[in-house]
């Protein structure tokens, strides 16, 4: 069996597979140990981990100790890479770019022959961009929702808010109202400027992952939604790497 993880700063989500098919799989966040407890009955016959993350140095040695006391398998971490398969990363220095990125555009690449947009909507929001070529134009970071919301919270004394979901976009009349309508408002500019750089660079599709895909779909995102692209992205990359 092979155990597929992604680390990110706030969740893990994992994957066992077994030639293909899937055994079990699962989300939870970063410093809880549900992984660990859900896998460790799988524990002896993993044969082999692989790793997508970006997460600190200090972490990633936790994460290896935890992933030696689980199971005795040879771990392989992943990282973004200049070209594969006819996918070509815009970064000039790719070690810079995140991991996850990379295994979800892989991901989206290896699904059809045309251009696409990546949306990953997770602790921080990226969006990449890929023609139908496999040139990846390049793309954003931005803020993910509970990183904008938590650094109002904190770096504004006077902004107190409660609960943070609403569906509106219209001017906010109390604090938190401003907060909830202010994420819809930015929420449907991301998502005018994505549609309209898919126009401008003809990329025919939108995939959407990440923990806050669903909300962003709910607001408007005309995509497809794909919970797993980067565990997809890291499979298939790794099984090239075991064939060849
Ligand atoms: N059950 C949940 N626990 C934590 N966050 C959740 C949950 N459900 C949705 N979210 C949202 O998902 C976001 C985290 O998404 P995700 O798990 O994809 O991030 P990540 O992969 O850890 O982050 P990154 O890759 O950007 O470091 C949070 O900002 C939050 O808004
Ligand atoms: C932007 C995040 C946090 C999204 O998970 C990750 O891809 C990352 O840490 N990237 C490093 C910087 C870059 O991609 O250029
Ligand atoms: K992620």
């Amino acid at each position: 069996m092979r155990l597929l993880i992604d680390a990110g700063n706030t969740r893990l989500k994992w994957r066992l597979d077994q030639q293909g098919d899937v055994v079990t799989g699962g989300a939870c966040l970063f410093d809880s140990r549900q992984w660990l407890d859900e896998l460790s009955p799988f524990g002896a016959r993993i044969e082999s981990i692989s790793v997508s993350t970006v997460i600190s140095e200090a972490r990633r040695s936790v994460l290896v100790s935890q992933l030696v006391d689980l199971s005795g398998a040879p771990i392989s971490f992943y990282w973004a890479e200049s070209l594969r398969g006819g996918l070509r990363n815009a970064y000039s220095d790719v070690e810079k770019m995140g991991a996850d990125r990379w295994h979800a555009m892989y991901a989206a690449w290896q699904q059809g022959l045309d251009g696409f947009a990546v949306v990953d909507a997770g602790s921080a929001i990226t969006v990449d961009y890929v023609t139908g070529d496999g040139d990846h134009l390049g793309g954003y970071i931005l803020p993910g929702k509970q990183m904008m919301l938590r650094s109002l919270q904190q770096d504004a004394a006077r902004i107190g808010f409660e609960s943070i979901d609403a569906g509106a976009g219209d001017p906010g009349r109390s604090t938190t109202e401003c907060v909830q309508h202010g994420l819809v408002w930015l929420w449907e500019g991301l998502i005018r400027h994505l549609v309209a750089d898919c126009e401008r660079y003809r990329l025919q599709r939108i995939v959407c992952t990440g923990g806050d895909a669903v909300a962003l779909l709910a607001a408007g995102l005309p995509g497809q939604h794909e919970p797993d692209l980067v565990l997809s992205g890291l499979a298939a990359i790794d099984s090239e790497a075991a064939g060849s």
